[in-house]
């Protein structure tokens, strides 16, 4: 931090597994992702590449080793797993995860219908080379499926072995988790909540409101996912209570009271109505 500021919530330190922001590098150069590492690398602690876009970024290993010796992570996207499962191509793609260094995959079914059961044992195969995260739900907006089945099937992809469930969103953030509109579907992530404990959830938030939801409901150290590379640092700060989205949450009653902040703000609008 360059100064001192109380009332500041604490944040866990790096290397996480909790308060994790999960950032999706779409095609940066080389050139860009070092600009953005010298801005924004603490606050970063795993990179996805997005989809397929490592298929052709250049310089890709180079780019991965940049990220890695800033001790990152990096993972491909969910949809590059499924390319190469429907290509029949599996072992292909574990050769690539090696060859890359690798040591995070993402498996999904966002765009593909598999098997749960098939899901689980890539899980489990891939679980038993490094760390999985696995997604949850579908890119397919016609493709909607009750609470319980996320639950159940976020409970049965953690058993199979993955590190973290991915809740869906897409980079644009109107999907999965959210309606068309891009409003958090609150029943679905109070029942998933309720369920599984939230460090085993990384949640896709691309859009402020959404990342501003998630760091009220769970706190500052919420893990959150496909967060762009520009609005790492604004993120940060809106975990930290130093945004006015959630300028009140850490600050104590007698600051909010002579501010009026939070509910206080609500009570001097409700005097004045009436
Ligand atoms: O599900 C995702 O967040 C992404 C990006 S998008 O759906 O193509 O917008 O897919 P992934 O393959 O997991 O990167």
């Amino acid at each position: 931090m360059n100064y001192s500021l109380s009332h500041v919530p604490e944040r866990t330190a790096q290397p996480r597994n909790n308060g994790v922001t999960m950032v999706m590098d779409k095609g940066l150069s080389l050139a860009e992702a070092e600009n953005f590492l010298s801005k924004a690398a603490k606050f970063v602690d795993i990179i996805k590449l997005g989809w397929a876009t490592s298929y052709i970024t250049e310089n890709l290993k180079e780019k991965i080793q940049l990220y890695h010796a800033h001790n990152i992570p990096v993972y491909f996207g969910g949809t590059l797993f499924e390319a190469f499962v429907v290509r029949n191509q599996f072992e292909d793609y574990l050769r690539v995860l090696d060859e890359y260094g690798l040591e995070y995959a993402e498996v999904s079914d966002g765009s593909i219908t598999l098997p749960h059961e098939e899901k689980c044992n890539y899980i489990a195969k891939l679980a038993t080379r490094g760390k999985v995260l696995s997604e949850v739900g579908s890119k397919d907006a016609e493709k909607i499926f009750a609470p319980y089945k996320w639950i159940d099937l976020m409970r049965s992809e953690l058993q199979a072995g993955s590190w973290k469930v991915i809740g869906e969103a897409r980079e644009s953030g109107n999907i999965g988790l959210y309606r068309s509109t891009g409003e958090v579907r609150q029943g679905l992530v109070d029942e998933i909540i309720n369920a599984i404990s939230a460090e085993n959830i990384i949640w896709e938030a691309p859009q402020r409101p959404q990342q501003v939801y998630f760091v009220k409901l769970i706190g500052p150290n919420v893990n959150l996912g496909n967060i762009a590379p520009e609005e790492v640092i604004a993120l940060e700060t809106t975990r930290l209570g130093l945004r006015s989205d959630t300028f009140a949450s850490y600050l104590p009653e007698d600051i909010k009271q002579k501010y009026k902040l939070g509910k206080y703000f609500q009570d001097e609008r409700l005097k004045q109505d009436n």
